[in-house]
C-alpha cells in the first residue's frame, strides 16, 4: 500500500478501538475526543504533507514499487541521507519542532533494526528466526505507513534496585509465559508519547539501563497493535484545553500526550517478537544495530527546526516591543543563533563524514550527533529561559481572543496591547505563542521532553565519556610536558 493520507490514518485510528484511558474514562474515539482530536488532525496533516511534497517526502518501495514515506529509507548514499534529513525537516517545520514524536523518529529505528537482522538472529531459539521477524515487521510498517510509539523504561518504583530485586517484581512488564505461538506479557512500561493516537507500539530495550541475566524476564523487544487484547494506554491529562489556535497556538494542535502502557497477560505472537529473555542482546541493541545513530539524525534535524522556530519567535518579540538596541537583548538572541549554527554544524559534519556501516547502510558519523543530543537537552532550557527574560510582563499581558472580540474591551486591547510597529491584536497573538512555548503546561512539558526523552542526560554524558577516544588528547599533553622537561634540561627528580 502506498504512503497513507491523513484521512486513511484517522479512519484507521477511529476503527482500531484501542483501549485508551484519560481522566478515569475510556476514550471511545480519539479522533473525536477533545484530548486527542486536534493532535490526531496534526498527525493527519503530516501524512497529507507527504503527498503535497511527494518529490521530497516519498520514495519507491524496494519490495512493492509503491511510493512510501522517505523516513523509512535504508540510506545507501550521502544523497539518501540528505534527502531523508530534508524530509525530517519538512515534518518538523510543520509544528515548529514541537512534535517530537512525528512517526519518522521510530521509522528510522525499525529500518536500522531490520538492516541489522543478523544482530537479532543471535537470539534465535526454538526454530524462531528473530532476524526475519524484524525484517518482516519493518516492511509491514513501511508498506502500511503506520504510526508507532515505543516504551523503553520500567516504572519508577525503586531505581536503586534491579527489576528482579523489586519488592513487587511484577510491576515492570515481563514475560510471564511462553508457548508454541508466542509470549504473554504482564506489567507496566513507560512512557509512550503519542501512544493514544498511534497504530502500534514497540517495546524496546532501554538505551541506558543495562541489565544482568537475572533480569532476563524483563529483557525483550516486541511490537503489537495498540488494540491488542490485554493492553491499556493510560494517558496523562491533556494540555489541549479545547481553546482555539489563536489562544493556544501550540497546545491546541500539538499536545502529543504521554501514556503509561499496561499489559495484562497480553499475547504477542512470535512473529512480532524480536528479542526474548536476553539481557545481553538488549544491552547491545542500540549501539550495535546503529539504530541510535539513525534516530539521532532525525532528532538533530528536528531540533534544528525547533531552534529556527524559537529564534523566529524571539526575533519577532524583540521587534514587536523595540528592544533591539539593548546589548543584552542582542547577546541573548545571539546565543540562540549560535545554538542554531552549532547544531547545523553537528548535523553537516555527521552527514559529511557518513560511512557505509557493516549492514550496508550509509550511516552518519555518530560522534557529532551524539554530542548534539547530549548538548541540546541543556541548551533548550536556556532557549526558553531567554523567551521568558525577553518577554517579561508581555508573557502575562495576554488577553484572549474573546477579549478582542468584546465590544467594550476589544478596542481597548487593540490600543493598549500595541507594540512598536504592531497592532495589539497581532502582538498578543505573538506573545501567546511565546507563552505556549515557554510558560504554559504545554511549554513546560516540551522542556521536560527535551531534557529526558532520549534518556537521562547525566547517564548519557557518562556513556559519552566512556566511549570517547581520550588517548590522543592525553598523549598531546604528555608530549608537551616531556618537551618542557627536555628544554629545561631535566631528566629526572630524585626524592630526598
Ligand atoms: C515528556 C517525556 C516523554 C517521554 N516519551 C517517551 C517515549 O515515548 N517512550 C519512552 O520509552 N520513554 C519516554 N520518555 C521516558 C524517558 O526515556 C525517561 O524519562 C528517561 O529515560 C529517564 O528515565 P526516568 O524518567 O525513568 O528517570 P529516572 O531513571 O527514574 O531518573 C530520575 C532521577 O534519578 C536519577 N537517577 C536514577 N537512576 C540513576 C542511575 N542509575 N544513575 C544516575 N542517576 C540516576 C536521574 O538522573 C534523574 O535525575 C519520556 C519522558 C518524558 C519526560
Amino acid at each position: 500500500m502506498p504512503a497513507r493520507t491523513g484521512e486513511q490514518y484517522l479512519k484507521a485510528l477511529k476503527e482500531a478501538k484501542n483501549r485508551i484511558y484519560i481522566d478515569g474514562q475510556r476514550v471511545e474515539d480519539p479522533t473525536e475526543h477533545p484530548a486527542f482530536k486536534n493532535v490526531a488532525r496534526s498527525v493527519a496533516d503530516l501524512y497529507d504533507l507527504q503527498y503535497e511534497k511527494r518529490d521530497k517526502m516519498l520514495y519507491t518501495s524496494p519490495t512493492t514499487g509503491d511510493l512510501v514515506g522517505l523516513s523509512f529509507i535504508a540510506p545507501k548514499t550521502k544523497e539518501d541521507l540528505i534527502a531523508r534529513r530534508e524530509m525530517f525537516t519538512e515534518w518538523a517545520r510543520y509544528s515548529g519542532g514541537m512534535m517530537g514524536r512525528s512517526p519518522d523518529y521510530i521509522n528510522t529505528s525499525i529500518m536500522a533494526f531490520a538492516s541489522a537482522a543478523e544482530f537479532f538472529r543471535q537470539g534465535n531459539r526454538d526454530g524462531i528466526d528473530f532476524g526475519e521477524n524484524i525484517v518482516k515487521y519493518y516492511e509491514y510498517v513501511r508498506e502500511n505507513d503506520l504510526a508507532l510509539t515505543h516504551t523503553l523504561i520500567h516504572p519508577q518504583v525503586n531505581r536503586a534496585k534491579a527489576q528482579h530485586e523489586q519488592n513487587d517484581p511484577h510491576v515492570s512488564a515481563r514475560i510471564v509465559k511462553k508457548d508454541a505461538d508466542g509470549i504473554y506479557v504482564s506489567g507496566c512500561r513507560l512512557l509512550a508519547t503519542l501512544g493514544g493516537i498511534t497504530d502500534e507500539c514497540i517495546v524496546y530495550p532501554s538505551t541506558l539501563n543495562k541489565a544482568t541475566n537475572n533480569d532476563d524476564p524483563y529483557c525483550m523487544a516486541f511490537a503489537f497493535a495498540n488494540n491488542t487484547h490485554g493492553v491499556k494506554f493510560v494517558c496523562r491529562e491533556s494540555f489541549d484545553y479545547g481553546k482555539n489556535q489563536w489562544d493556544h497556538p501550540m497546545g491546541a494542535q500539538f499536545d502529543e500526550s504521554d501514556a503509561i502502557v499496561i499489559f495484562e497477560n497480553a499475547f504477542i505472537p512470535w512473529e512480532r517478537v524480536f528479542i526474548v529473555h536476553n539481557a545481553d542482546l538488549c544491552n547491545r541493541t542500540y549501539r550495535e544495530t546503529n539504530a541510535v545513530i539513525h534516530m539521532s539524525h532525525q532528532v538533530v534535524a528536528k531540533n534544528i527546526a525547533k531552534t529556527e522556530f524559537v529564534l523566529g519567535v524571539i526575533l519577532s518579540m524583540i521587534e514587536a516591543v523595540g528592544i533591539e538596541q539593548f546589548q543584552h537583548v542582542k547577546e541573548k538572541a545571539a546565543e540562540v543563533m549560535i545554538i542554531l549554527e552549532t547544531m547545523r554544524s553537528h548535523l553537516y559534519r555527521a552527514e559529511q563524514d557518513a560511512k557505509i556501516d557493516r549492514y550496508g547502510n550509509m550511516t552518519p558519523d555518530f560522534l557529532p550527533l551524539d554530542a548534539a543530543r547530549n548538548w541540546y537537552p541543556k541548551v533548550y532550557q536556556r532557549m526558553v529561559e531567554i523567551i521568558r527574560i525577553l518577554g517579561a510582563s508581555g508573557l502575562m499581558a495576554i488577553p484572549t481572543h474573546k477579549d478582542f472580540e468584546d465590544a467594550e474591551i476589544g478596542p481597548l486591547m487593540h490600543r493598549y496591547m500595541q507594540g512598536a510597529n504592531i497592532d495589539g491584536y497581532e502582538r498578543v497573538q505573538l506573545y501567546r505563542l511565546a507563552w505556549d512555548i515557554a510558560i504554559s503546561a504545554f511549554g513546560n512539558r516540551q522542556a521536560l521532553y527535551e531534557y529526558y526523552f532520549f534518556g537521562d542526560p547525566v547517564r548519557m554524558s557518562n556513556v559519552f565519556y566512556d566511549h570517547y577516544d581520550k588517548a590522543p588528547y592525553k598523549q598531546q599533553v604528555k608530549e608537551f610536558l616531556e618537551r618542557a622537561k627536555r628544554r629545561a634540561g631535566i631528566t629526572s627528580v630524585t626524592l630526598s
